[in-house]
């Protein structure tokens, strides 16, 4: 097998900073405008990673902002379901905590809407990175949500990349392209490209190579975000897998055969806890890679974004029990 071997990551905590919002699932399918009926949960790139790593026995640091709503106390109330640290997560009384919309389907990804502008989240800023207490961090998981979420939080991003750097700790990166949140197509492609350049691991999806930098295999992928200075790259391959690849070799990994697609949304986040959680365990990415496959799709098989993120024996049972892609 060619050396995909990621050097620099050092046992220690996962530092995230994104935001959290409420979430309402569609009941029954058809037009947003139409359902009548939504299940209310938690929802956030960043806040699902934390969970993911957080059942698997790692012990993620959360920060966050929220407004004094009933929203803000689910997500809170969320957070100590899971066993998450709320101490970094500020209350901000003048702005309120955003939600979304999503819409339920039988095939393809669903429909989601947001309310999010203004929000206390997009209120992140390049102080609330100086306030952070870096001690015992060793991993900065960074998404590409939280920089279009307002000119403070872009701020924000660079400042955590910076002092993470400046720390040696290792930054992962994941796209997680929002095109609605942005301004444009090319600030979007420019400012995710340049945060991807600064990262130790970029973990984009094949659409978002194809967005990022027109490429469109796993490997002109993989190639496009080492050139554009990653040390390491896994790109997700969907249903069929994943490309784990380094300066020095790549290596395809299989995914998980599943019987039928409850929901698509939240699965990239399960990858991304699968990937670190294996990494800060000593694997290599490879093996990482088949890890961030596995919980890519348990999450396919749940319609909340995070509730079916598994604990190390449900991992290990879903393993065992299902094939691998041909
Ligand atoms: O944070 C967002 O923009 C979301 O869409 C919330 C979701 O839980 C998350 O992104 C899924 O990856």
């Amino acid at each position: 097998m060619a050396d995909v071997t990621v050097s620099g990551i050092r046992p220690g905590r996962v530092l995230l900073v994104g935001e959290a919002m409420a979430l309402f699932g569609a009941c029954e399918e058809g037009d947003l405008s139409e359902v009548r009926n939504f299940a209310a949960s938690t929802a956030g790139a960043e806040l699902n990673v934390a969970v993911g790593l957080k059942r698997l026995g790692q012990e993620p640091v959360y920060m966050t902002r929220l407004g004094c709503d009933p929203f803000a106390d689910r997500i809170l109330g969320f957070m100590r379901a899971n066993g998450l640290d709320s101490s970094l997560v500020v209350r901000d009384g003048s702005r309120p905590t955003g939600f979304m919309l999503k819409s339920r389907v039988s095939h393809g990804d669903p429909t989601t809407f947001y309310r999010r502008a203004g929000s206390a989240a997009s209120a992140i800023s390049p102080a609330d990175v100086q306030a952070l207490d870096w001690r015992g961090i060793s991993v900065l998981h960074l998404t590409g949500i939280l920089p279009p979420l307002s000119e403070t939080a872009l701020e924000a991003s660079y400042a955590l990349v910076k002092a993470a750097r400046e720390r040696g700790v290792f930054v992962s990166f994941d796209p997680n392209l929002r095109p609605a949140l942005w301004p444009d197509a090319d600030t979007m492609r420019d400012t995710l490209r340049e945060l991807a350049a600064q990262a130790d691991l970029v973990l984009p999806g094949l659409a978002e190579g194809r967005e990022l930098f027109g490429a469109e295999t796993p490997e002109t992928v993989a190639q496009a975000f080492l050139d554009n200075g990653a040390r390491a790259v896994v790109v997700k391959d969907g249903p069929r897998g994943a490309l784990a690849a380094t300066g020095s070799g790549s290596c395809y990994v299989p995914g998980f055969v599943v019987d039928r697609v409850v929901d698509t949304v939240g699965c990239g986040d399960g990858f991304a806890a699968g990937v670190l959680s294996a990494l800060l365990e000593g694997q290599d990415l490879a093996s990482a890679a088949v890890r961030g496959c596995a919980l890519g799709a348990i999450q396919t098989q749940h319609e909340s974004d995070n509730e079916g993120l598994p604990t190390p024996s449900e991992l290990k049972a879903f393993t065992v029990s299902h094939p691998r892609a041909a």
